[in-house]
């Protein structure tokens, strides 16, 4: 079963303007997902009717068989979040924060307020003000605040905005670490294609409120039948490629095979055909690529 199933959402906001339309998918236990799109696509209101703070106007969010929309308590138990700017009281410490935030939950334990410290690597600036951390700190209290009601589900939106390369490294080993070790299931909005595809086991791409994809980021998978060429002979290839019936882009030199034709037969035909073939690669998408294809249309 699926941990969390967005069915059919549909979102115009009272300007008239259409957030989402019809967008559904689904995560399984364990799994970490990206949510792509350009800005205004829809992510951030996917997340907010996830966590209940924004009604859709059709569809509905369950997280473990619950509906966030009919049982708003018992769906939004199993998850933490990430959303927006994280915000703390500054002539507080970090500790104090978790604490004041939990209890407007009418929940507090300090045993695991210190397991979770520790596990984002705070737990020795924990009792320091927050107006003494640094940016990359403020975003780890945030996550600690995120797993304190040891959730199943966790979603974060732009997680590492505004983090430098070392903030945005340590963050993602922190949330690989919460996949291998408790088997969580994380929402990921991003902007950064490279952290989706270092992180994300599958994406949902969007494009003005609706789902363009959804599937495993690509870069991952070999794509079938598309091979890079290197060659000087570029005339010859061309007639060549195109008498097997298969296509090439001019400026990158991406093939593109038809159905019944394999790389090692395309290569043959191109050395039969005295084209000096200087290399001839299985061609793996970037994720970026993939993306502009699915957004550019
Ligand atoms: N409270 C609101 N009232 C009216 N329109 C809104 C509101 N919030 C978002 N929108 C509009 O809904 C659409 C989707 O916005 P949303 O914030 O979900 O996009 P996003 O993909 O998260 O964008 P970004 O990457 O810029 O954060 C946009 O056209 C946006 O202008």
């Amino acid at each position: 079963m699926a941990l969390l199933e967005v069915r059919h959402l549909t979102k115009r906001w009272p300007n008239g303007r259409l957030a989402l339309d019809d967008v559904s998918f689904e995560m399984r236990q364990g799994e970490i997902l990206g949510l792509l799109g350009h800005n205004g696509a829809g992510k951030s209101t996917i997340l907010g009717i996830t966590l209940g703070m924004v009604r859709p106007d059709e569809g509905e969010v369950s997280i473990a068989g619950h509906s966030v929309q009919q049982q708003r308590s018992q769906a939004l138990s199993h998850v933490g979040a990430i959303y927006e700017a994280a915000h703390f009281y500054d002539y507080l410490t970090g500790w104090q924060n978790l604490r004041v935030l939990c209890s407007l939950s009418g929940w507090w334990d300090e045993e695991e307020a210190r397991r979770v410290l520790k596990l984002v690597n705070l737990a020795d600036r924990a009792h320091h003000k927050t107006k003494t951390y640094s940016h990359g700190m403020r975003q780890r209290l945030a996550l600690a605040q995120a797993l304190l009601p040891r959730p199943k589900c966790l979603l974060l939106d732009e997680p590492t905005d505004g983090l430098d390369p070392e903030g945005i490294r340590e963050f993602r080993e922190f949330v690989l670490k919460l996949r291998s070790d408790f088997g969580m299931t994380i929402l990921l909005n991003s902007h950064l294609l490279v952290e989706v595809e270092q992180m994300c086991d599958r994406c949902v791409i969007l494009k003005q409120g609706r789902k363009m994809y959804e599937g495993p980021v690509p870069s991952r998978e070999k794509k079938q039948g598309v091979y890079h060429l290197e060659t000087p002979d570029l005339a010859k290839a061309r007639e060549a490629i195109s008498q097997a019936g298969a296509v090439m882009d001019p400026v990158s030199r991406i093939v593109t095979l038809p159905d019944y034709l394999n790389g090692p037969q395309m290569l043959k035909a191109l050395v039969e055909s005295h084209v000096r073939v200087e290399s001839w690669q299985p061609h793996m998408p970037t994720l970026e690529e993939f993306y502009l294809g699915k957004t550019s249309a």
